[in-house]
């Protein structure tokens, strides 16, 4: 399986409009190279661009959705376009990431679920996704996480035991903590046993430099394929059945010790 992961550059120098369409050309170009593309987090807006999360957001089937929809079929690939600021009908904001077939139809949507910011930005403009999302793919099985997330080990174990072994991560992660990036990636890969495609943006956006460094990690911890800090086009060819050997030569999944008793007072 081919994945092309497009750490594409986010900058207020170019219009939200004018990095759709350049984001679906760069899709298209994987064509015949990738059966697998992924996108990052918010990179219509900036992941740390707070005040376009309102001006920018759209409906689920707004234009990104229907702009990537096409740029997928085009390209005859499962595309995973990152995450748009979406605006519910109900009236709250989500940071929600969109999944496409080959064919162009939408297979799934996830809704960020760590929000991030403490008591600002993110955490206090957008509301929290609930539900876990996994995406049957001919060869393997995605599970979907989201920038902050990736600091949350007990999501990504809900999506190992609901069938995951190919765990796509969409992020705008800043250069300044760059290298919990890439820890946690690894942390992820080895303790999930699971290939970990983590996609970040490059450039700067709301005087926030982004790392880059998007980064590809196979169930054993080996790193694949490392990006620089620029925009760039990762490409790795992974092996679907390796999670499932590594999980049968090193069964330690098997050894979790579940509901534990908690400490007495
Ligand atoms: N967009 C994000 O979720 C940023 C996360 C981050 O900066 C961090 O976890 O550190």
């Amino acid at each position: 399986m081919r994945a092309s992961l497009i750490q594409i550059a986010v900058s207020e120098d170019e219009s939200v409009e004018a990095r759709r369409e350049r984001a679906a050309a760069l899709v298209r170009e994987q064509a015949g190279a990738a059966d697998l593309v992924v996108l990052p987090e918010l990179w219509t807006t900036g992941a740390f661009a707070y005040e376009l999360f309102g001006t920018e957001a759209e409906p689920l089937e707004g234009p990104t959705y229907e702009v990537m929809a096409k740029a997928a079929a085009d390209a005859g690939v499962w595309l995973h376009a990152g995450s748009v600021p979406e605006r519910d009908p109900e009236g709250p904001l989500y940071n929600t990431s969109l999944v496409f077939s080959p064919t162009g139809e939408l297979a799934a949507a996830y809704r960020k679920i760590h929000r991030f910011g403490f008591d600002q930005g993110e955490a206090v403009l957008m509301s929290a996704g609930r539900d876990l999302v996994t995406v049957r793919l001919p060869r393997t099985t995605l599970g979907l996480a989201t920038c902050y997330d990736l600091r949350f080990p007990e999501l990504f174990r809900g999506l190992v035991d609901a069938g995951a072994e190919t765990l796509l991560i969409s992020a705008g992660w800043p250069e300044r903590r760059r290298a919990h990036w890439t820890l946690l990636a690894r942390a992820r890969a080895v303790e999930n046993q699971a290939y970990v495609l983590a996609c970040g943006t490059a450039g700067t956006h709301a005087g926030v430099p982004q790392a880059g460094h998007s980064i590809v990690v196979d169930p054993w911890g080996e790193v694949l394929a490392e990006a620089g800090p620029d925009e760039e086009v990762l490409r790795v060819t992974l092996d679907p059945a390796k999670p499932a050997t590594t999980r049968e030569q090193f069964p330690a999944l098997k050894d979790r010790m579940l509901g534990l008793t908690p400490p007495r007072r």
